[in-house]
C-alpha cells in the first residue's frame, strides 16, 4: 500500500494536538485534547505523565478514525513536544515517579540560587549554553533525587529512568517496560544543561555539577531518524523524528537558512533564529539552542529568546480575573479603547525570562488610575506581549550582525490580528503570517517525513509555506521609542520583589 501521508504528534502545555499531513504539507485531519494544570503550591506546575500519554494515544486514533486511514498508510511519525517538562519513571513497571515538572515550575529557584553561588557555575553555562534558571530540567532531576531518599541508588542502578516528555512518549510508544527505547534528541538533550553544545552528547563535567547520575539518561539522538515503530494504540507506525515543539516550529516555517527567524505565541512566547551550524554565544541574554539535526548531517543551531508568560496572560484574564469569556475575546475588548492609556501589565509569573532572567521578580500592573477599565487592562495584556518580544528582538539584533527585517509568526496566540499589528508597531518590522499556523506539527512531520525518505530535500519544503497576511509597522517611531521606555520602567519594578520590597520605603 502506498503511504501518502506523514503524522505528527504536537505534545504542548495545554494539550496534545495529532496531525497528518499529505505531501503538499496540507492538514488532512486534526485530533486535539487538552490535559489538566495541576498547582500545588505556589510557582508549581504539574502534568500527570500517564494522562498525557493517554490523550497521545486517543489523538493519533481519532486523527487516523476522521481521515479513514489506516496506520500502514503513515509513512512516518514525528513528535515535537513542551521542552524542559521532566519526567521520571520505573524502568520495569512504567510508572512515573510522583507528577512530571512542568518548564513554568519555579520550586528548584533555591536550588540554583546555591548552584550560582559555585564558582564553575559560569563555566556549566558556556559549555551547555544556557544560564542557569528554574526554566531547565536538569535542577529538576536534582531537586526529585534529593527529595526521594532512595531514587538516587535506583537510579545508579539504571531502575529509575529520566526523559523530557518526547522520551518518555517514544518509550512508552514502542513497548515501555516490554523493550521501550529509551532515547532523547539533541534539541531536547540540549534543554537540560546536561548537554555539551560542541560534542552534542551528555557532559561529565556538568553531570557531575549537578550530581545527575548518567545511567537514568537516554541516549541522544538526531531529530530526523528511526526512532522504533509504535507497539500499540495505534500500532505499527515508524516513528522518523523528534524534536522540541520551538525548533519543530522553526523547522515548520522552513527557517533552514542562517539568519531567518520566527516567533511562536502559545502560552509563552518563543523566538528563535537560525544561525547556522556552530553554535553562537550570546552577550546579551539569550539561550544558545540545537535548532535541528537530520540524520548524519551537521547540527544548525540558534539563538532563542524564551518568554514565559505571553498566552498565559491571556488565560489568567479570562480564569482568575473573569474579565473575558473565552481567549479571543480578548481581540474585541482590548479594541473598545485606542491604547492602554498609560497602563503597563508585566507578567513576571514566574521571574523574566530571556532577556533579563530574574528569577525573584513578580509581576505588576503599573500606572492605574480610576480612568482605566476592561479595555485598557485587555489592552495592556496584549501590548506585554509586543513588550516583551520587542526586548528579545532588541538582545537579537545585539548578538548578530544582520539586524532583523521581518518575523515569521506562527502558535495559538497568532489569530489575534490587532496583537500582530502590536507586535509590528513594537518592532517596526512586518510580521507575517503563514497560512497554515500549525507550524510546530508541520516542522514534527517534515522532520520526519524527510528523514523517511517521504520528502527527497529540506528545499522542496519550502514551497509549502505561503504567506497568509502581513502586518506593517504604523506608528509614529517617537511615539513607539516613549511607550518603550516607559514598559520597561514598569518592568524595572518588578525586580528583587521575592527578596521583599523593603529598599523601596
Ligand atoms: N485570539 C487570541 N488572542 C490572544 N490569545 C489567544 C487567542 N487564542 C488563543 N490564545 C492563547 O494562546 C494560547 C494557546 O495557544 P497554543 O499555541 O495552543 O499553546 P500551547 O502550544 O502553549 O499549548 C493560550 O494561552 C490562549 O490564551
Ligand atoms: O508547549 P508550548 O507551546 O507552551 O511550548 C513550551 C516550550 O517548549 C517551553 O520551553
Amino acid at each position: 500500500m502506498t503511504t501518502r501521508y506523514v503524522m505528527s504528534v504536537d505534545q504542548g502545555t495545554t494539550s496534545t494536538r495529532c496531525v497528518i499531513f499529505d505531501r503538499q504539507g496540507r492538514v488532512v485531519a486534526l485530533s486535539q485534547r487538552e490535559h489538566r494544570q495541576r498547582f500545588p503550591r505556589s510557582g508549581w506546575v504539574e502534568h500527570d505523565a500517564v494522562e498525557i500519554w493517554r490523550n497521545v494515544g486517543k489523538t493519533m486514533s481519532h486523527a487516523l478514525r476522521r481521515s479513514g486511514l489506516s496506520p500502514s498508510e503513515i509513512a512516518a511519525l514525528g513528535i515535537a513536544n513542551q521542552r524542559e517538562t521532566t519526567v521520571l519513571w520505573e524502568r520495569a513497571t512504567g510508572r512515573p515517579v510522583g507528577h512530571a515538572i512542568v518548564w513554568q515550575d519555579t520550586r528548584t529557584e533555591a536550588l540554583v540560587e546555591e548552584l550560582l553561588a559555585r564558582p564553575e557555575a559560569a563555566r556549566i553555562s558556556r559549555i551547555c549554553g544556557l544560564p542557569l534558571a528554574s526554566y531547565f530540567a536538569a535542577p529538576r532531576v536534582r531537586w526529585m533525587l534529593d527529595e526521594h531518599p532512595d531514587l538516587r541508588a535506583r537510579a545508579e542502578r539504571g531502575e529509575i529512568l529520566f526523559g523530557t516528555m518526547e522520551s518518555w512518549l517514544v518509550w512508552n510508544l514502542s513497548g515501555g517496560p516490554n523493550g521501550g527505547r529509551h532515547v532523547t534528541d539533541v534539541t531536547n538533550a540540549g534543554r537540560t544543561m546536561l548537554m555539551s553544545l560542541d560534542t552534542l552528547d551528555w557532559d561529565t563535567e556538568l553531570l557531575d555539577f549537578f550530581d545527575i547520575p548518567r545511567a537514568m539518561l537516554p541516549e541522544i539522538r538526531s531529530n530526523g531518524e528511526f526512532f522504533g515503530a509504535t507497539v500499540a494504540d495505534p500500532p505499527g507506525i515508524p516513528m522518523y523524528a523528534a524534536l522540541g515543539d520551538q525548533q519543530a516550529a522553526l523547522f515548520g516555517q522552513t527557517c533552514f537558512s542562517e539568519g531567518e527567524t520566527k516567533c511562536t505565541y502559545g502560552t509563552g512566547g518563543f523566538l528563535l533564529r537560525n544561525t547556522g551550524v556552530t553554535p553562537v554565544r550570546s552577550e546579551h541574554g539569550l539561550l544558545t539552542t540545537v535548532g535541528f539535526r537530520i540524520g548524519d548531517e551537521p547540527a544548525h543551531y540558534a539563538l532563542e529568546g524564551s518568554i514565559a508568560v505571553t498566552g498565559s496572560l491571556v488565560q489568567w484574564l479570562r480564569d482568575q480575573l473573569g474579565l473575558i469569556a473565552s481567549a479571543p475575546e480578548i481581540e474585541t475588548l482590548a479594541a473598545t479603547v485606542p491604547n492602554s492609556s498609560g497602563c503597563y501589565i508585566v507578567p513576571a509569573f514566574s521571574g523574566l525570562f530571556a532577556p533579563r532572567w530574574r528569577a525573584e521578580a513578580r509581576g505588576v500592573i503599573a500606572g492605574l488610575t480610576s480612568f482605566i477599565d476592561r479595555g485598557h487592562l485587555a489592552r495592556a495584556v496584549l501590548d506585554a506581549t509586543a513588550w516583551q518580544t520587542r526586548e528579545v528582538v532588541d538582545a537579537m539584533n545585539a548578538d548578530s550582525a544582520l539586524p532583523m527585517t521581518q518575523l515569521r509568526v506562527d502558535g495559538g496566540m497568532t489569530s489575534n490580528n490587532l496583537l500582530m499589528q502590536l507586535i509590528s508597531d513594537a518592532l517596526g518590522v512586518p510580521v507575517v503570517r503563514p497560512l497554515v499556523a500549525e507550524s510546530v506539527s508541520r516542522g514534527a512531520a517534515y522532520a520526519a517525513g524527510l528523514a523517511a525518505g517521504f520528502w527527497p530535500d529540506m528545499q522542496g519544503l519550502r514551497s509549502n509555506w505561503h504567506r497568509a497576511g502581513q502586518w506593517d509597522p504604523a506608528v509614529d517611531p517617537v511615539e513607539r521609542e516613549r511607550e518603550y521606555t516607559r514598559w520597561r520602567g514598569a518592568v524595572a519594578l518588578t525586580y528583587d520583589w521575592e527578596r521583599g520590597p523593603a529598599d523601596r520605603v
